[in-house]
């Protein structure tokens, strides 16, 4: 059975022994014939392990999986940086769903990418806030035009998400790569493109060939962000309202936060996060309790290697199952319930650190999301001025239901809300 948490392990810290779940299909049958003990779980047949057990909610059915906890929490990480993403089934996955255009498989691209939207999401310099805020209000006016009538926010919530990373790729005025290539000036970096040139030209020519990489491969890095960074945030944003309106109790009660903190026509800002603890709860579970990532990439291991005495060898697909993270009973009670106060201290008004950090949406180790910061400030800002202006509810007649739509993300099964302006 599962080894046993350590209950002095700093939150974070427990949130990674969970990734028990470190669980690949195939290394249960495989690990199984090598010298070491092979991953505990249910037998699976060859070659294909345990694929026909997984059902249609593969996150689910896997979490009941006998997953085991892991006493050194420490190692978890060093093993997922001991993975890379893997090759064909990312191919496959780019393929299928056009979400990651242009797969990289170093992690070269992701560090670059991830400076790159430092730099632009930075929390002091705050450069893409005001393109959020104005945004913000273009989607509040299109759900407010629909006059009453109930409506799915899908299209609008997507045409409002892609103008933002088109504006962080591209510049306001969505300049393509070659306008960017022939007007560059390493004097004056103005969105993630150039930041990406900037990168290509400083890296010495022996280190780019030393990781095998062209210019171009780090130019279509861009692309990347545009798939990752587009679908991701439209769908938290889309459960979103669709918990907003099946909870009216806590819709008011962020309502009423806001209001009393900003008032009713200022738009917010970052710098109101602090004092809007039931705001940011309330993210803090719709980010939880939909887990739209519920497997992160695909990961292999690059080599042989153990965790917790466990053999997995090199080659081993491996899923980090954030799901179970997310839905682990000893750390959030009553996990399927969706409960914001749940991220909330005992006085209500501070975030509980130990509970924010615990689950992991966006991952852990070298592949970490890279659009992590700027994610959390585009959908504190759509969030806040969403539920400033408007109220949300059930159309007469229907019964919301909290269900996804099984993919590389979870979305939301298709719904219409009813929206009033406040
Ligand atoms: C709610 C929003 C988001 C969530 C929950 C999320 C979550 C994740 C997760 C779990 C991974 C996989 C990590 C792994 O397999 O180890 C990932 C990868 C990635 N994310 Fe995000 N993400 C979000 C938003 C964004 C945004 C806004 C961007 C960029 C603008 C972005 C860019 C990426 C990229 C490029 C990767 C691939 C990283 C690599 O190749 O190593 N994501 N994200």
């Amino acid at each position: 059975m599962a080894s046993v948490l350590e209950t002095s392990d700093v939150p974070v810290s427990r949130g990674l022994c969970t990734l028990a779940v470190i669980l690949s299909v195939i290394a249960l049958w495989e690990a199984r014939h090598g010298k070491k003990r092979g991953i505990p779980g249910p037998w699976g047949i060859p070659v294909l392990g345990n694929l026909l057990q997984l059902g249609r909610k593969p996150h689910k059915t896997l979490t009941t999986f006998r997953p085991w906890r892991l006493a050194h929490p420490e190692k978890t990480v060093s093993f997922i940086n001991q993975t890379n993403l893997q090759s064909p089934l990312m191919w496959l996955i780019s393929q299928s769903s056009g979400m990651v255009v242009h797969v990289q498989f170093s992690s070269w691209p992701n560090r670059i990418a991830q400076n790159a939207l430092a730099s632009l999401s930075n929390k002091k310099t705050n450069p893409i806030e005001a393109t959020i805020a104005s945004e913000a209000d273009v989607l509040v006016s299109r759900l407010l035009n629909s006059n009453l009538q109930p409506k799915d926010p899908h299209t609008e919530i997507y045409l409002s998400v892609g103008s933002i990373i088109c504006a962080i790729c591209f510049g306001k005025r969505y300049r393509k790569l070659q306008e960017h290539l022939t007007t560059y000036d390493p004097n004056e970096i103005r969105d993630v493109t150039d930041c990406l040139i900037k990168a290509t030209i400083q890296t010495p020519q022996e280190e780019k060939e030393a990781v095998g990489l062209t210019d171009e491969h780090i130019l279509t890095t861009v692309q990347e962000l545009i798939g990752a960074g587009f679908d991701t945030i439209a769908s938290t944003l889309q459960w979103a309202v669709l918990y907003m309106m099946s909870y009216p109790d806590i819709q008011e009660k962020v309502h009423s936060e806001i209001v009393s903190q900003i008032g009713q026509v200022r738009p917010p800002t970052l710098s109101d996060l602090p004092n809007l603890p039931m705001t940011e709860a309330t993210l803090l579970e719709v980010l939880r309790h939909s887990c739209i990532f519920p497997f992160a990439l695909p990961h292999s291991t690059t080599k042989d290697t153990e965790l917790d005495g466990y053999a997995i060898p090199k080659d081993t697909l491996v899923f980090v199952n954030l799901w179970s993270v997310s839905r682990d009973a000893e750390f959030f009670q009553d996990p399927e319930k969706f409960d914001p106060s749940r991220f909330l201290d005992v006085s209500g008004s501070v975030i509980d650190k130990a509970k924010a950090d615990f689950f992991l949406p966006f991952g852990a180790g070298r592949r970490k999301c890279p659009g992590e910061q700027l994610a959390r400030m585009e959908l504190f800002m759509f969030f806040a001025r969403l539920l400033q202006k408007c109220e949300m509810r059930t159309p007469k007649g229907d019964n919301p239901i909290i269900d996804s739509k099984y993919g590389l993300t979870l979305k939301p099964v298709d719904f219409k809300t009813v929206f009033t302006q406040r």
